[in-house]
């Protein structure tokens, strides 16, 4: 059985509060005297926001039947008619969403496990979602519409928006080019840029832990002729600056090195990277998509030509992302998609005002939040280290200790068997270090380049802290863990055999026939 973890949760967000929309009830909150409707809670989770539309539909039917029936009854059958059914009352926690029959009593409609999947994504942070609802209600114009004010205020929300993703890299709004996330962003920059210098540069150079939309993109590259060099890594995660430099040639058009590792949460050395390229007229493309509003990032500073962002990975809507391409000096590049030339030419197609004005948002709390957010996931990682590392023995962090972004914790635990990890674990929503791939778990390709034993790759979770994660999960997951590892290593002959001093990699295991 679940705790109900969210309990009296500590509110995260910073005074006075800015939403009737939170579910985070904190003390000082007005919220608290005064909860918020029910519509408005469960606004943020899609599973509930169904039951409710349901249960709203279902009540609009009654009504309708109850006014037509009001029509022809008594006076007193139709008062009595007129009583509202009193509907349940839903509400959200980690332990699953929650629907209380008027009448009382509690029942769980969907268990939910535990959130601590923040690399894989984000909820909309209430704040967002307030920005957001107007550009899916009553302003419904097209950005591109130049004829009335329907359109003029859409350009002036998504042209806000704009600004407000510029302003958290340190960008002019003009260098902004909106996609549909990261992915999109990615291929525009790999594939855009070597197709445009394609007749005097022809190649590109790139790691072997890229986020798979850039590795594929350069798979592609490679099959149009253009050369990739994919450099390995060290044993913590990060790329060697001189191994770039001997590997940039005359010919190179591009460096892409992802800014935060989305398996490891390594930070690679962005500033110096980007000096090397300036120095050698290369292009340098970081896929910032788990740095942005995470570490502080100027792209001045920095010397990125390229950006690619996202909008989900930030509290905000999923479908939304940009390109920052650098106006001075300028990156060229060949758009992906062609049509009625929107964002200068770029990326052909109509904007969506609710998204980019959700994306915009999220970065202007990123922008005001980030010094709140550090702290607060910084104290929930050492809590969750040290909780796991003081009550497991041999427990390894993947990826550098020291280059890394705290929200992003990716542990292997030696001794036991990957599956039954997971499986143990299924009560909070973490990401392994294997993919599934047909019928065998396939470790993963960032931790292979890094050099982890297979067996190790198998068994490491990633542990994804956030804005809104509280250390009542944190102390859950932690619990969970230590219970399942130390029962499957009881029950490990693996295990045993470490304990005795036997080198694992030196048995020679023999197949039955
Ligand atoms: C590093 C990185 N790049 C790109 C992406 C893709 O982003 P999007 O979902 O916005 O396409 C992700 C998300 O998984 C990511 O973590
Ligand atoms: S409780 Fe109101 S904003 Fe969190």
């Amino acid at each position: 059985m679940l705790p109900d973890v969210l309990g009296p949760t500590r509110c995260r967000l910073p005074p006075p509060c800015p939403t009737s929309r939170c579910r985070f009830f904190r003390p000082t909150c007005l919220s608290v005297r005064r909860p918020p409707p029910l519509s408005h809670r469960s606004a943020l989770w899609s599973p509930i926001m169904a039951l409710l539309l349901r249960a709203c539909a279902r009540a609009s039917r009654a009504a309708a039947s109850r006014q037509v029936s009001t029509t022809a009854a008594t006076p007193a059958a139709a008062a009595a008619a007129a009583v509202p059914t009193p509907l349940p009352t839903v509400s959200v926690t980690p332990g699953g969403v929650r629907s209380v029959p008027a009448g009382g009593g509690t029942t769980t409609i969907l268990p939910r496990p535990i959130y601590l999947d923040t690399q894989s994504t984000t909820p909309v942070d209430p704040r967002v979602l307030d920005a957001m609802l107007p550009h899916l209600t009553s302003q419904y114009g097209n950005p591109h519409s130049r004829t009335h004010a329907y359109g003029w205020e859409s350009e002036a929300a998504v042209e806000t928006a704009r600004a407000e993703v510029a302003s958290l890299i340190g960008a002019d709004p003009k260098e902004i080019v909106f996609t549909s996330g990261a992915t999109e962003a990615n291929n525009m920059a790999v594939k855009g840029v070597a197709a445009f210098y394609a007749s005097k540069k022809r190649h590109v150079v790139t790691t072997q832990t890229e986020h798979k939309c850039v590795l594929d993109s350069c798979r592609q590259l490679e099959a149009r002729g253009v050369e990739v060099t994919y450099l390995p890594v060290s044993k913590d995660g990060l790329v060697s600056v001189d191994a770039v430099a001997d590997a940039l040639r005359p010919d190179t058009a591009l460096l892409s090195v992802m800014a935060v590792n989305n398996e490891i949460g390594v930070v690679q050395p962005l500033a110096e990277l980007g000096a090397l390229c300036r120095s050698r007229g290369v292009f340098f493309h970081t896929d910032g998509a788990q740095a942005l509003g995470k570490i502080p990032l100027d792209v001045n500073a920095l010397s990125i030509d390229l950006m690619s962002l996202s909008g989900h990975k930030i509290y905000g809507p999923k479908g939304v992302g940009a390109l920052y391409v650098r106006r001075r000096p300028r990156v060229r590049l060949e758009p992906l998609i062609h049509g009625g030339g929107q964002e200068r030419g770029l990326r052909s197609g109509t904007l969506p005002p609710a998204l980019a004005v959700g994306f915009g948002a999220a970065c202007a709390v990123a922008a005001r939040d980030m010094p709140a957010d550090e702290a607060w996931i910084a104290h929930l990682s050492a809590r969750l280290l040290h909780g796991l590392t003081s009550q497991i023995e041999q427990v390894f962090i993947n990826g550098s200790t020291e280059q890394r972004y705290a929200g992003n914790i990716n542990i292997s635990f030696a001794g036991i068997e990957g599956e039954s990890l997971l499986m143990a674990l299924k009560d909070v929503a973490v990401s392994s270090g294997s993919a599934c791939t047909s019928a065998s778990l396939e470790p993963s390709y960032v931790l292979r380049a890094l050099g982890v034993d297979e067996e190790l790759a198998h068994t490491s979770i990633r542990f994804g802290l956030g804005r809104f994660t509280t250390e009542a999960e944190v102390d859950y997951a932690v619990a969970l863990a230590v219970k399942h590892v130390q029962r499957l290593r009881e029950m490990s002959p693996l295990w045993e055999m470490m304990q005795e001093g036997i080198d694992i990699k030196s048995i020679q295991w023999s197949q039955e026939h």
